[in-house]
């Protein structure tokens, strides 16, 4: 079952296009979107999240157009989209007692769970934070409040080999209770070892949006791996 869907998204800046961009990320899946610098993940996830404005197309989360209500739609989904900047000097745990207020949904012993697992020192500020710590924090929020849709971007970027790791088997876990995980990365073995879903973009365009099996039926050549496939791919756009 679909939970976002984009159709036809367009936007616009002096010096690049995001065209046409349609697809969609389904409840209980893991979606993996990749491209190189440049290729416009950014873009397009805050486009689909109405972070910037876009000059064309639709996009829609549990069926509701995103510009129509969308504080009712972002108190059910959770989104990073670079690090922390927000309130830089106070510290997490007021942070979070800040936050709570926003969502019905807040679950305390989620948030106990996850500060946890990440190691987080709550008696810190987000300047006080590593660049990985930062990371950590914005999903520690993320999914304190029971988002039924994650929209991450680069969630593992600055994150050792161990806290990558575990940051895949939480999204693993948050999948089989239902919950639809989005996230791009430039670690392509990581979307190989968990995404269910793959969505490469290059130079603004979609060129696939399909189940991994389906798009290594598609694209990859002689029994290729997933990172073998992107670069080959990318080595045709860039003769093309
Ligand atoms: N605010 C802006 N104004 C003008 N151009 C922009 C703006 N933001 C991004 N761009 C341009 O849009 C293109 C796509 O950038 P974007 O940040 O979406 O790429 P990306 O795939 O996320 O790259 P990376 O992997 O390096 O983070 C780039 O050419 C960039 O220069």
């Amino acid at each position: 079952m679909s939970v976002v869907e984009v159709h036809n998204l367009f936007k616009k800046y002096p010096s690049f296009e995001l065209k046409d961009v349609s697809f969609q990320i389904d409840k209980g899946k893991i979606t993996g979107f990749i491209g190189r610098n440049g290729a416009g993940k950014t873009t397009m996830i805050k486009s689909i999240l109405n972070l910037i404005h876009t000059d064309g197309g639709s996009v829609s989360f549990f069926g509701i157009p995103v510009r129509e209500r969308e504080s009712e739609i972002k108190k059910r989904i959770g989104y990073s989209t670079g690090t922390v900047n927000w309130y830089p000097r106070k510290k997490i745990r007021d942070i979070a007692g800040i936050v709570k207020r926003f969502y019905d949904t807040w679950d305390d012993e989620a948030y106990r769970k996850y500060l946890r697992l990440f190691q987080l020192d709550e008696t810190k500020t987000p300047l006080e934070l590593s660049e990985g710590m930062k990371v950590k924090f914005n999903l520690l929020i993320a999914l304190s409040h029971k988002a039924e849709v994650l929209i991450l971007d680069e969630p593992t970027s600055g994150l050792d080999p161990f806290s990558r790791d575990e940051l895949l088997n939480i999204f693993s876990e948050l999948k089989n209770s239902g919950v639809a995980v989005f996230f791009s990365t430039h670690i392509i073995s990581d979307i190989e070892k968990c995404a269910d879903d793959i969505i490469y973009i290059s130079e603004g365009r979609i060129i696939g949006a399909l189940p991994k099996t389906d798009f290594m039926k598609k694209f990859s050549c002689d029994g290729e791996g997933l990172e073998d496939t992107i670069l080959r791919m990318e080595r045709g756009v860039e003769h093309a």
